[in-house]
Parts: structure tokens; C-alpha cells; sequence
């Protein structure tokens, strides 16, 4: 699976942001104005082919907790949208805040969602490795969708109900025959797509980040959950709470975001 080696420096709740980062001109998350994006009418609908036999376990890397598929073939995959090429699935995960009135990375016209899903895929076509990939900037496709409260969502709740296991740092629980498109939206024709980078080290600017515009559903007791988990590891003696684990929002700079609906 493709989930990062590198250790988050312990500063709760957000890593010490590095000064400069490589290249800087293409950073993310951003806020997406409607009225500043482009409609791009060659933009092709999405195709997300997820096979749930692929997923493999639930991690818990002190910054979220990751989900992660076996990506040594192509059987979980996405292309088309804004994509070139294909895109193999490694592992998706979540951001979240202290409360229902903040947590995405993302934001719409400012709007602030209470969390923020991410899929993250590898360009199989050019790179045969993961960690390849992540530094290249055609390497990563990142599937964004905002999180909102209201029914429960009960595609989330056994990823829910896995969530104990995984509580402290560092902890891994096996999570098997889990079909992510079930976190997608029932619209995932609409989107905002752009030129961005990962939100947490090495914020590498290999990301095309696809954000849906339709958020999905989830109950208030659902997102309390994911605040039940620790940043911490089982041995600390003081237990930080996982929570506000979003980057801070980054300029747009010389970029245009395009929409693939008028
Ligand atoms: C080398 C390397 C790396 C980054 N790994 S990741 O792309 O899976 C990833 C991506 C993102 S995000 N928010 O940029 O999609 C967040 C967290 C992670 C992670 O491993 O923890
Ligand atoms: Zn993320």
C-alpha cells in the first residue's frame, strides 16, 4: 500500500509547516470559488472501478487513520475526469475538526464542511511504484468529498464500528471487503478539478485533486467517532484527541480551477 513512512513531527494538531516547499506554486488545500472557476465543457465523466476484495486494513498513522488497498495490481482503479491516465487506488482517509462547525481542507466560496474525504490513487501508466509516483507531477489523483451532518451513513458505519481497534497511533486492524465507491456521492458527474499538492509531508505537488461538489451525508454520531480517536500512542502518558487534522489553506496563485458543470 502507498501510506507514508514519514513521521508527522509530534506539534499537535498541525505539523510545524515548513517554511519553503519544493516549488511552492501549486500547493493545497485551497478555497474553491465558484464564480472564479471555469467551466470546461472537455472534461469527461469520472470512472471509479473499486474492487472490495483489495482493501486490507485500517491504520492509525498519528495524523488520521488510513484505509488501505492492495496496490500491486490493477484492480481498484479511476480514470477519466480530468485524468489522462489511470490511476490505481491506495488508500483513502479523512479530515476532520474539534466540532461540527469546521474540518474540511477544502473549502467552497469559505464555506467549512465538519470533515473531508480523500482517495488517493497513483498514476499506474507511468510509475510502477506508489513512492515513484508522489513525486512526480502527473502522479497522484486525489478524490476529494465533503462530509456533512445529517442521516446516518450506513455504508461509513463498518468503518465506524472498526474505529475502536485503531484508537492510539501506530495501531493496524484488519479491514477487509470494503467498497469505497459507497463514500462517493450519488452525482459524481460534477466536480472542481485543479493542479495541487498532498497536504501532509512531504507536500509533494503531484496531485490532481478532483473535488466533488455533492457532499455526502453522516451522522453527528458518526463523525464523534472519528474525534474518539488519538493522535497519541498507546505508551504516552498524556492522550491528545485526533482532531483538526487539516492543513491550512494555501494561495491559489497562478492556478485556475476548472468545473465539469456549467
Ligand atoms: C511518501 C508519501 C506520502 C503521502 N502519503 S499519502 O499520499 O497516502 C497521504 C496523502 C494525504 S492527502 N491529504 O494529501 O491526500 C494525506 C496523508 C497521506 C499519508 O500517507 O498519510
Ligand atoms: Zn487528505
Amino acid at each position: 500500500a502507498c501510506s507514508s513512512r514519514f513521521v508527522l513531527s509530534q506539534m499537535h494538531p498541525m505539523w510545524q509547516e515548513p517554511l519553503e516547499v519544493p516549488g511552492g506554486e501549486r500547493q493545497s488545500p485551497i478555497d474553491i470559488s465558484i464564480r472564479k472557476s471555469v467551466f470546461d465543457p472537455n472534461l469527461k465523466p469520472l470512472v471509479t472501478r473499486y474492487d472490495p476484495r483489495t482493501c486490507q486494513q485500517i491504520w492509525n498513522n498519528g495524523y488520521s487513520f488510513l484505509v488501505e488497498y492492495d496496490d500491486r495490481t490493477d484492480k481498484s482503479t479511476l480514470h477519466g475526469g480530468p485524468l489522462e491516465d489511470q490511476f490505481r487506488l491506495c488508500q483513502f482517509h479523512f479530515h476532520w475538526g474539534e466540532n461540527n462547525n469546521w474540518g474540511s481542507e477544502h473549502t467552497v466560496d469559505r464555506h467549512l464542511y465538519p470533515a473531508e474525504l480523500h482517495l488517493v490513487h497513483w498514476n499506474s501508466d507511468k510509475y510502477s511504484l506508489f513512492e515513484e509516483a508522489v513525486m512526480e507531477d502527473n502522479g497522484l489523483a486525489v478524490i476529494g468529498v465533503f462530509m456533512k451532518v445529517g442521516k446516518r451513513h450506513e455504508g461509513l458505519q463498518k468503518l465506524v464500528d472498526a474505529l475502536p481497534a485503531v484508537r492510539h497511533k501506530d495501531s493496524v486492524v484488519e479491514f477487509t471487503k470494503f467498497d469505497p465507491s459507497c463514500l462517493l456521492p450519488q452525482n459524481t458527474n460534477e466536480y472542481w478539478t485543479y493542479a495541487g499538492s498532498l497536504t501532509t509531508p512531504p507536500l509533494t505537488e503531484a496531485v490532481t485533486w478532483i473535488i466533488m461538489k455533492q457532499p455526502i451525508e453522516v451522522s453527528h454520531d458518526q463523525l464523534a467517532v472519528f474525534r474518539s480517536l488519538l493522535f497519541t500512542s498507546a505508551e504516552e502518558e498524556v492522550q491528545k484527541s485526533m482532531v483538526n487534522n487539516f492543513r491550512v489553506q494555501q494561495s491559489l496563485k497562478d492556478r485556475t480551477v476548472r468545473s465539469s458543470f456549467n
